[in-house]
Order: C-alpha cells, then sequence, then structure tokens
C-alpha cells in the first residue's frame, strides 16, 4: 500500500460484493493503477468472517452499518437493516446463497431501458464468475431439512430440485446452491474468490478502514476527486485519472452522492447542500424482498450438521397469468429466527424450526433521503413494505403464512414438530394472518434499487446503461443500486454477473460467448 500516491486510474469506492470483482479484474493490466476505498478492515484470516455458519452472529456486530427504517404504517418499523462493514461487503457477512437470476427478469430490464442487459448477454458472464458455487454438501444436509423439503415437495406437488442453477424453474423444493467449500464451512465470497488471490499485485492499493464521504469536480468538472476519512481520522483527497467506481451498495451510493449533491435539488437545497446535479432519480425506487415467518417449537433437539442453519428453501407459482416465474419464495430455517415473534411477545423455544415466506417481485416500492449534510448522519429509508395499492404483497404473505402451515402438517415434517409457536394455530382468518404476518415482518436482506440504470432520456435513472451516472463522464456505478427492478431471487449473484459486465464496459473487453457454444471463458 503506497500512502503517498493520491492519484490513481480507478477508484473504487466500496470493497464489496461488486468493488472486489471489479477491482480484480482492472488490476489485470499491470499498468492500471487501481485504489479501492473499504470502510470496513480485512477478512482475511479472520474466521469469524470467512466461516459461512457464523453469518448470524455477524447481525448487528462491529461488522454490521445497521441502518433502521423509518416508521411503518403497514410493516414492522423495527427491521434492522444489516449492511456489512468489510472486505467483500455482504458477500462476507451474508448467507451466500446463489440464483442465477431468470431470464424474465433481464428482459425487465431491457423494456426498462437497460439496452445490452438481456438473458443473452449477462448470464454467458456465470463462466466468468471465480466464486465456488456449488449445492449444499451432503454432509451439511440436516435431517429436518431434508424433510421438510421431501414434505414440500409431496405436500404441494412440485418437484424436488437438485440444482436450482442447472435451468429455470416454475416452483421446486431443494438444498440450495451457495458460494462456499463444503469441506471447510469457508466462504467464496467476492473477497475471497477475486482479492485474496491478487492482494500482492503492486498496482492494487486497498485502503482499508476508510471511509469516503464527498465526490469532487476535478478542473473538467468531472466528479473523479473524491475525500475521505483515514483510520487515524486525518482527510485525504483522492483522485482518478481515468474514472472514480461507486461501489458502496443500494444505501452508502446514493447516500454519498446525495451528500456530493447529486440528486433531487429540492431536497439538496432544503439541507443546505450545493447542487452540483440534479437527478431526481437518486434515492428513489427503494426496493427489497420484504419476507414473514412462522415458527415451530419441535420435539427435542435437531442433528446440528449444516452449512449455515437455512440450507433448504421453496419456489411456487400462484398465478400462472403472472408468467414462468415464480411468485413466492421460502427458506427454511433449522433453528428458531426470533427476532421479530419475540418482540411482539411470542415465547422462543429451545428447540426450533421456521419458515419465511418472502414476497420475490414485491410490488411496494420505497425511497431513501438524507436526514442532513452531515456525512456522519446515517440516512433515512423508507421501504414502504406492503403499500401497493392492490394489496398484492400482503396477499403473497398471507397466502405464504397458510401453505407454510400445510408443508408443516404433511409427514414426515410433521412428525418432528410439537407445536407452531407464532403465529400459533388460532390465527387463521386472512386479517388476523396479514395482521401477523405484517407486524412479525422482515427483510431478505436485499435492498436495491436507489440509482436505477434506465434509457440515456429516463428522467428518474441515475444511471445509464453503461452505468454512467446519467450525463457526466468519469463516474459509473457498480452495484445493487443500479437494479432497475428485483430479481425474483436472492440478488448477489446478479450483482456479481453485473460487475463482471461493469469490468468488460470499462475495459471494452468482449462479452463472453454464449453459453454452450464455448468452453468457460475466464
Ligand atoms: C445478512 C445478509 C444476508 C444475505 N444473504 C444473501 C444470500 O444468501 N444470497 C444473496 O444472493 N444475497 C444475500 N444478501 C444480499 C447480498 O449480499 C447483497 O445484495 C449484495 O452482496 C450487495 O452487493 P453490493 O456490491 O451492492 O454491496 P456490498 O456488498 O454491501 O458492498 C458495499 C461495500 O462498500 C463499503 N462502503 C459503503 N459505503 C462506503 C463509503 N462511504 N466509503 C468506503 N466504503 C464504503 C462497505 O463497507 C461494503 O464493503 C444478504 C445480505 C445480508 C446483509
Amino acid at each position: 500500500m503506497d500512502d503517498e500516491t493520491t492519484t490513481y486510474d480507478y477508484l473504487i469506492i466500496g470493497g464489496g460484493t461488486a468493488g472486489s470483482v471489479l477491482a480484480a479484474r482492472l488490476s489485470e493490466d499491470p499498468a492500471c493503477r487501481v485504489c479501492v476505498v473499504e470502510g470496513g478492515p480485512s477478512d482475511v484470516g479472520d474466521e469469524r468472517i470467512l466461516k459461512l455458519r457464523n453469518w448470524i452472529n455477524l447481525l448487528g456486530s462491529e461488522f454490521d452499518y445497521g441502518y433502521t427504517t423509518e416508521e411503518q404504517a403497514r410493516g414492522n418499523s423495527h427491521i434492522l437493516h444489516s449492511r456489512a462493514r468489510v472486505l467483500g461487503g455482504c458477500s462476507s457477512h451474508n448467507t451466500l446463497i446463489s440464483f442465477l437470476p431468470f431470464p424474465q427478469d433481464l428482459e425487465e430490464w431491457v423494456r426498462g431501458g437497460c439496452d445490452g442487459w438481456g438473458p443473452e448477454t449477462i448470464l454467458p458472464y456465470r463462466s466468468r464468475l471465480r466464486n465456488t458455487i456449488v449445492p449444499v454438501g451432503a454432509a451439511d444436509r440436516n435431517a429436518v431439512a431434508q424433510d421438510f423439503v421431501t414434505a414440500a415437495s409431496t405436500g404441494l406437488g412440485v418437484p424436488v430440485v437438485e440444482d436450482f442453477n442447472a435451468r429455470p424453474f416454475t416452483d421446486g423444493a431443494g438444498f440450495f446452491s451457495l458460494a462456499y467449500d463444503p469441506a471447510t464451512n469457508n466462504r467464496s465470497s467476492a473477497s475471497v474468490a477475486y482479492l485474496h488471490p491478487v492482494m500482492d499485485r503492486p498496482n492494487l492499493t486497498l485502503r482499508l478502514e476508510t471511509w469516503a464521504y464527498r465526490l469532487l469536480r476535478d478542473a473538467e468538472g468531472r466528479f473523479t476527486r473524491v475525500q475521505v476519512r483515514n483510520p487515524d481520522g486525518s482527510v485525504s483527497t483522492l483522485e482518478a485519472e481515468a474514472e472514480v467506481l461507486l461501489c458502496a451498495g443500494a444505501i452508502d451510493t446514493p447516500r454519498l452522492l446525495l451528500l456530493s449533491g447529486i440528486g433531487p435539488a429540492d431536497q439538496l437545497r432544503d439541507l443546505g447542500i450545493e447542487v452540483g446535479a440534479d437527478m431526481p432519480g437518486v434515492g428513489e425506487n427503494l426496493l427489497d424482498h420484504p419476507e414473514s415467518v412462522m415458527v415451530w417449537e419441535t420435539r427435542g433437539p435437531l442433528p446440528p450438521n449444516s452449512a449455515m442453519d437455512s440450507d433448504a428453501g421453496l419456489f411456487l407459482r400462484r398465478d400462472a397469468a403472472g408468467g414462468p416465474r415464480p411468485d413466492l419464495m421460502f427458506h427454511f430455517y433449522q433453528v428458531p429466527f426470533t427476532t421479530n415473534t419475540e418482540r411482539l411477545g411470542y415465547p422462543v423455544p429451545e428447540h426450533g424450526v421456521c419458515m419465511t415466506p418472502n414476497v420475490p417481485r414485491a410490488r411496494s416500492v420505497g425511497r431513501m433521503w438524507l436526514r442532513s449534510a452531515d456525512p456522519a448522519v446515517k440516512p433515512a429509508l423508507d421501504f414502504r413494505y406492503f403499500t401497493d395499492p392492490e394489496g398484492y404483497d400482503e396477499r403473497t404473505i398471507v397466502d405464504g403464512l397458510r401453505i407454510a402451515r400445510e408443508v408443516a402438517a404433511t409427514a414426515p415434517l410433521s412428525d418432528w414438530l410439537l407445536r407452531e409457536v407464532a403465529p400459533g394455530p388460532d390465527v387463521r382468518s386472512d386479517a388476523d394472518l396479514s395482521e401477523y404476518g405484517r407486524r412479525a415482518a422482515h427483510t431478505v436482506y436485499h435492498p436495491a434499487g436507489t440509482c436505477r440504470m434506465g434509457a440515456e432520456d429516463d428522467p428518474l435513472a441515475v444511471v445509464d446503461p453503461q452505468l454512467r451516472l446519467r450525463g457526466h463522464d468519469g463516474l459509473r456505478i457498480v452495484d445493487a443500486s443500479v437494479f432497475p427492478t428485483m430479481p425474483t431471487i436472492n440478488p448477489m449473484v446478479t450483482v456479481l454477473l453485473a460487475a463482471e459486465r461493469a469490468a468488460d464496459l470499462i475495459t471494452a473487453r468482449p462479452a463472453p460467448a454464449p453459453l454452450g457454444t464455448e468452453a468457460a471463458d475466464r
């Protein structure tokens, strides 16, 4: 690490999921000077981070920025939105469930003005991914999770899926694919897969525990200078000769833009921030996967083996008119995940399991904004959960809770269960299930969309299909904030694919050949 150098070719703000991919790809050219500014510490050698199964202990820890939510009129106002503060970002903190996006998820992006982001272009990037992505290992397949899969399949008449990434599916139950090593339980995070092997590159500088808080213009008016707070509290200005690449995630990327005067002009003026670029879309379109939870006490302790305690799941399509994609998803937990039910007064069983139905393409859309011009003040997040006028999100959760009960009543899963703890068998009507489901709701931790990509002439788009700040040179955004709509599935792999695509857009390297036409292209 060269503290003297403050000018690089590329400055990557955020060494998270997308940032790690970009850092590795751009520094492949030894003549290209790449600097990563990362707010958190290194993950190298830190077992707390590297062991996947420890993920649950990272929630709310020193590695979590821990964002709160605005009062939710129809949802749960107590959700803590975990966002990782460590190299690798949320891929160092999450459960590493790895799904390719559905072709229709990407077709939706193209319809929204994102030329060049269709499935034929994006899905072949799976051959470039460096992460080890495998179905949950045999030794990690807990008997109760296996029986959940069997009960879901027989009870609901859906297939058992051996590999969710083999082909698009409409419904099915099975063990997930995870980015990990089943032999060691070590993560194959973006940091492990992309950064660890290249950390000794002399042209790659990692500035850790360093916080970017303002973008400044250079002499040509481009936003290529970044003010950062160093670990010792001092302040530096770093400069990119080529481009600044914002990879700070769906909350911190728009936050940094707003602090830099890039956002809705009225909002910025109200806070006394000088308007550098009036971009009304910054902070709008806050997307997520909302979920609820049903908890059961089991007849006794469960076998201990697992990859990360939520190894299996279920997808259903309730409405065939909506196309081939599933419209309801469940995670199955072999531990009682009771943060929200406990707050509502439900007992916490010593031994238990739960199911968490979620809304894959939620229709309620939120927004985020700054509370203050002070960079230290956390932004406001209002997800507006369950506010879509048709009541689609609420309906999905009610259906999900009913279906969860059906699965729980089906052998062999039913043989493990002593009683339903939350919400309890008396909660049966739509109205009561909705009330419980929304009050106990949680996030699947997938915020996205707050700097959405769109056509050059779309006034609410923040970046164009080349991921450039619309109408500006020298600044691109590469992270979950650019998603115009939420993919049906857990989004980390979509972020990785988008970052691989971005590396090609930046370097003008050709895209990989369509899948099946060529050996894996690395
Ligand atoms: C608990 C949890 C579980 C999840 N489970 C899954 C899962 O199993 N499967 C899945 O597909 N998705 C999962 N997700 C979601 C997924 O991990 C994220 O959507 C994805 O990793 C986001 O990638 P990103 O590059 O947009 O941001 P991040 O990975 O969050 O990267 C942002 C990085 O920027 C840094 N940063 C932020 N602001 C600044 C600043 N101002 N200065 C310097 N550095 C900064 C942060 O420290 C961080 O390293 C989960 C998320 C969480 C939190």
